[in-house]
């Protein structure tokens, strides 16, 4: 009361008809009750005293205006619109719980008890008479608050009447004591709830709530405390008493210091837990981000599993569809094997019938050639890649392990790479050695072996030197012719015959016509059949190696040739012989029809390096030059493709990507025998190049064409020179010549006049 002694005035005196005595304004009662104070303390208070009033003031006397003021300024507090709501324990305003306090004070004091205890104090030690607390908080709580002296005055039964209600109100007091117990339950209880985790700002300010309570508890103790000190009996009467009260003083401060403890207790642990909930959230967030990131990992390689489970399943699909076909080749090739056999049998059955056992040994020997080396390439049924460097300035760039597995190591930009091949012929290795090496291959055709051997490279490598050379070194085409009729002997047990022609500008023209080279279909056989046809090309009978050699060289001058950057004499086209080799079967048995391929493919090249790109209208032969490089280049890379197929055994090979595949699909179809040379250069501006033939040679190298098998010979018709498995048949072809005679009247003079190229090639 003392800590705010403007208010009540000032409150009192905008409600003049309140709870307030009318009589007594709050400004008065405040003087009377700082006058109290004065008065009961020193003489050094406020003056009390001083103004003439008795020093003594009963305790009761004191609580009485103590109450009466408070009650007052409850009057003033709640006209001002902030009555508490008393259903709600924990809103009852500590200031209507001390006058509660208060005024049960006050009853425990006119009590009998209190009388008998307090007898000094509630009576005043002088003759003052208080005022009478008419305007008390509740006329009905406290009927008996009354001034002490009118209390004396009073006839026996109205003192009865007192005793009486003072016993309601001391049971009204025992039940605000019970609410105030409960009041703190339910404190306890909301701090429980608190601890038990509700959310932290609102707990926060719970708990502040509840020490400003337990302040203004704290607060109105004392003050009832000071009072009683003040106010109580002498130190002789009021042993009992104060001890008591100290007691209950005691209790009380004990459970204000334990509420404020537990309240302290719990604001520490409200601390501590929402340390732990910001660790928590953060641990949380990093879980689930941990999470997140485990799934989206997992997810990946789940995902890269499931890739290369696809991957796996389609190459067991296609190792499935390979064994398949391995077997039906296995099957094919004991078929074959069996049914050549049948055939000897019964040629030298038919042979000893119609000769004597003088000559059996003999006609024996010159019958058909088992074949030996064309059963030693059965074993092999991978494309074989030999290797010819070129001669030229040596480089450190490129170096190599000749013979058979030999490699050739490049070092290209940093890079070192090994490549091995089934051969390599260093550079100056011979015309002669490169022959022998592939001369098995060649004498296989005479056992019905399809054989194709090729040369493939960058330009100017020396393909054509390999395949044709110069006349006083002939190269494999030559050699191979020779050594094929040698073989053969004079017993005229083969019948031979030639075709050539050449891709030029994706054109396909008879390089071996009795005429101007026309251009010529290219046909897909009839279905079933398979294999392809060239509609109009010429095959030529070949009676002999020199009628043979004139029909090459005048093929090889049709050919189109033209001087680049690179090469004087550059072939723009690929060229194409075919020579096929039928035995005179016997009439009891098939005969075989083996087929030999001669392939010098144009150089892969480079535009600008070939000097080929020129493309102004005056510049005609560069714009020639630009567009014979372009198609070389084009169909050499569709012969990547169907390697890159072959290799991969996938169902469909792109042999319809050009007509180079188109030409060699017989040659590179299964049971054939195909021979890769690899012309290389090892001048250091070639390197690119270079190893981009190694990787190709590479590759190719690992195509299986399957176990070479020998062919039966048709019954009939023309020879079929592209196609081994089918004869050319439907379009009627170019009348073969007889045996002997001379394909046409410029072919024995060699010159090229009769044949000449059409306009558009280059002469
Ligand atoms: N091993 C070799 N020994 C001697 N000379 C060679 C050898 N190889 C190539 N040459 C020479 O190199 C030059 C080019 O050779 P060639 O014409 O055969 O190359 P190419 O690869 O056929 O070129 P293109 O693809 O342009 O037709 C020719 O003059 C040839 O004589």
């Amino acid at each position: 009361a003392a800590a705010d002694p403007g208010n009540p005035a000032q409150s009192a005196r905008g409600k003049p008809g309140g709870r307030r005595r009318p009589d007594k304004p709050t400004a008065e009662l405040w003087t009377e009750l700082t006058g109290l104070v004065g008065s009961s303390g020193s003489e050094d208070g406020p003056g009390g005293a001083a103004e003439g009033r008795p020093a003594e003031v009963s305790l009761e006397e004191a609580l009485v205006r103590l109450a009466e003021f408070l009650s007052v300024q409850l009057g003033a507090e709640e006209s001002f619109g902030n009555s508490a709501d008393l259903s709600k324990p924990g809103d009852v305003p500590p200031l209507l719980t001390v006058t509660g306090q208060l005024l049960a004070l006050l009853a425990w004091i006119r009590s009998p008890r209190g009388r008998q205890v307090l007898p000094q104090a509630t009576q005043p030690a002088s003759g003052v008479q208080p005022p009478t607390p008419t305007g008390s908080p509740s006329q009905e709580e406290s009927p008996s608050i009354s001034p002490r002296g009118e209390a004396q005055g009073q006839h026996p039964p109205q003192l009865e009447e007192d005793q009486r209600a003072w016993q309601r109100l001391e049971q009204l007091i025992l039940g605000q004591l019970e609410e105030l117990k409960q009041q703190l339950e339910l404190q306890e209880k909301e701090l429980g709830q608190l601890r038990v985790g509700v959310g932290a700002t609102d707990s926060e300010k719970r708990v502040q709530h509840l020490t400003l309570e337990n302040k203004a508890l704290k607060q109105s103790l004392s003050l009832t405390r000071d009072l009683l000190l003040h106010w109580g009996p002498a130190p002789a009467n009021r042993a009992p008493q104060e001890q008591e009260e100290a007691e209950a003083l005691l209790q009380l401060r004990g459970r204000l210091q334990e509420a404020q403890d537990t309240t302290e207790a719990l604001r520490v642990q409200l601390g501590v837990q929402e340390v732990q909930l910001q660790g928590l959230r953060g641990a949380l967030r990093q879980l689930q981000q941990e999470t997140e990131e485990n799934c989206r990992r997992e997810l990946q390689q789940v995902r890269a599993q499931l890739a290369g489970l696809r991957a796996r399943m389609a190459s067991l699909r296609q190792g499935c569809g390979d064994l398949r076909g391995l077997v039906s080749t296995f099957t094919q090739s004991c078929q074959g094997s069996l049914s050549e056999a049948r055939g000897q049998v019964s040629w030298a059955l038919g042979a000893l019938s119609a000769g004597g056992a003088g000559t059996q040994l003999l006609e024996a020997q010159q019958g058909p050639p088992t074949g030996c080396p064309g059963r030693l390439l059965e074993l092999k049924g991978n494309i074989r890649v030999l290797c010819r460097l070129r001669p030229g300035t040596p480089s450190n760039l490129v170096s190599l392990e000749p013979g058979p597995g030999g490699t050739v190591t490049t070092r290209y930009r940093g890079h070192r790479r090994r490549f091995r091949l089934d051969w390599v012929f260093p550079p100056h290795a011979s015309q002669e050695e490169v022959f022998r090496e592939l001369e098995s291959a060649v004498l296989s055709c005479l056992g019905g072996y399809s054989v194709c051997i090729f040369t493939y490279g960058q330009t100017g490598t020396g393909k054509t030197y390999s395949m044709e050379g110069p006349p006083e070194d002939p190269g494999i085409a030559p050699r191979a012719l020779q050594s094929l009729f040698r073989e053969m002997g004079t017993g005229g047990q083969h019948h031979v015959t030639l075709s050539m022609v050449e891709i030029y500008n994706e054109a396909v023209r008879d390089l071996l016509a009795p005429g101007p080279p026309q251009r010529l279909a290219v046909r897909q056989g009839p279905a079933g059949e398979g294999g392809i046809q060239v509609a109009g090309l010429t095959h030529w009978d070949v009676p002999n190696l020199e009628s043979l050699h004139q029909m090459l060289n005048l093929g090889r001058s049709n050919r189109a040739t033209a001087a680049t950057a690179m090469n004087q004499h550059s072939s723009r086209s690929h060229a194409l012989v075919t020579l096929t080799l039928r035995t005179a079967s016997p009439s009891s048995g098939p005969g075989t029809a083996g087929t030999l391929h001669l392939v010098d493919l144009a150089g892969s090249e480079r535009a600008w390096k070939a000097g080929a790109a020129g493309t102004s209208h005056e510049d005609r032969d560069g714009a020639q030059r630009l567009r014979e490089a372009r198609t070389i280049n084009r169909s050499l890379l569709a012969l990547g493709g169907v390697m890159a197929a072959l290799r991969a055994r996938r169902p469909h090979v792109p042999f319809r990507d050009s007509q180079l595949t188109r030409l060699l699909q017989p040659a590179l179809g299964p049971g054939a025998t195909a021979v890769l040379l690899l012309q290389v250069s090892t001048r250091p501006e070639d390197l690119g190049e270079t190893v981009c033939s190694l990787k190709f040679a590479e590759r190719v190298g690992r195509v299986e064409l399957g176990p070479a098998r020998p062919r039966r010979a048709p019954r009939s018709g023309t020879p079929s020179s592209l196609s081994t498995d089918t004869p050319l048949s439907g379009t009627p072809c170019t009348a073969t010549p007889s045996p002997g005679s001379p394909p046409s009247p410029g072919l024995d003079s060699g010159s090229s006049s009769a044949l000449a190229p059409p306009e558009d090639l280059p002469s």
